[in-house]
């Protein structure tokens, strides 16, 4: 039995859909990557998993937990789940910890509501966490205030306080969008090796396709609240077969001649409010046949592994393709 399972998961907001039903699995300590443009859904599918949408939204479908419902279930009852099994971090450490109060209160704090565990114990406790995500001297600095930490460490710190729960699942949302290019590699690291030694599965939000292959085994790719693809990183990165993956592939800049170049796919994310007929990647996507235009291609098991929704994939047409340099 997968550790998660998410099935037709759907979500609307004030009566418009941003998810159209989203099918997941995360295995017992697997890391899968969630990707895809601004405005996708990869948050709003683990917010609404996890219970953490505003009262507004509606949302449909299933989430088990090792078989335990989470969608419809009381308030207290995905708390707990929550709270003892699952921790999240988030886009900007700076203003996910409180400057008020010290960084070891904090980890302290954490300790106690999910461990029970109190004073010196707490503390030695603490100190063992930031030691274990790499904070130097930490036995000293876990009596400073988050402004005397760097934005990266501002991460390590919030990475530590997820670990105080010893959380079977870490979702990680954009953890290292907020952080330069050099630390941003550092997380990246850091969250690698905290899975192998912990065990812990992990989901990582991205819309970095090199970052999501760096932490994950397997990554889903979606677009306009639908997943498009999915397979193991090895083929994805190999044999991308959605032209939207393929997109995002060549969206990633290359160093030529000591200059960025650049291929952005051309056209935006679609307003959920204004989807367009049939697949909803037809207006951006230089392969798009006119019944792509008027049917909606369903997510299917491929021969050769992964999941894949496109009527026809492995076509891009390069002669399209647009080139920038920054
Ligand atoms: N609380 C909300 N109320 C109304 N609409 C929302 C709310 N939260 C998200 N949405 C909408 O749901 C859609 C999916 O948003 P979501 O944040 O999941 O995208 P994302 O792929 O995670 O993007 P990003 O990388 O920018 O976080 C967007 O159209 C967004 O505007």
């Amino acid at each position: 039995m997968s550790f998660v399972s998410i099935r037709n998961l759907r979500v609307a907001f004030d009566g418009v859909q941003v998810l159209h039903g989203i099918d997941l699995d995360i295995g017992h300590g697997e890391a899968v990557g969630l990707v895809g443009e601004s405005g996708c859904g990869k948050s709003v599918t683990w917010l609404a998993a996890l219970g953490l949408l505003p009262g507004k939204a509606k949302i449909e479908g299933s989430v088990t937990i090792e078989g335990q419902e989470l969608i419809g279930a009381p308030r207290t009852g995905i708390e707990a789940v929550r709270g003892a099994r699952i921790a999240m971090i988030f886009q900007d450490p700076s203003s996910s910890l409180n400057p008020v109060h010290r960084v070891g209160r904090q980890i302290c704090e954490s300790l106690r509501l999910h461990r029970g565990l109190r004073g010196d114990t707490a503390r030695t406790e603490a100190i063992r966490l930031l030691d274990m995500v790499g904070i130097p001297s930490a036995r000293t600095r876990i009596d400073l205030y988050p402004h005397e930490f760097s934005g990266g460490q501002c991460q390590r710190v919030l990475i530590a306080m997820a670990l105080a729960g010893e959380p079977d699942l870490l979702v990680a949302d954009e953890p290292t969008t907020a952080l330069d290019a050099t630390i941003q590699a550092q997380i990246l690291d850091l969250l690698s090796n905290l899975r192998r030694q912990t065990g812990m599965a992990m989901v990582f939000i991205s819309h970095d396709l090199g970052a999501v292959s760096t932490v994950c085994d397997r990554a889903a790719v979606m677009y306009a609240g639908r997943i498009v693809e999915e397979n193991d990183i090895g083929r994805l990165f190999v044999v991308p077969r959605h032209p939207y993956t393929r997109g995002l592939f060549d969206a990633i800049p290359e160093l030529d001649a000591g200059r960025a170049r650049l291929h952005p796919i051309p056209g935006t994310v679609p307003d959920p409010r204004q989807l367009p007929q049939g697949c909803a990647f037809s207006p951006r996507c230089t392969a798009a046949s006119r019944f792509c235009k008027e049917h909606q291609p369903d997510l299917r098991a491929q021969p050769q592994g992964g999941l894949l929704a496109c009527f026809h994939p492995d076509q891009v047409r390069a002669e399209t393709k647009q080139e920038v340099f920054a």
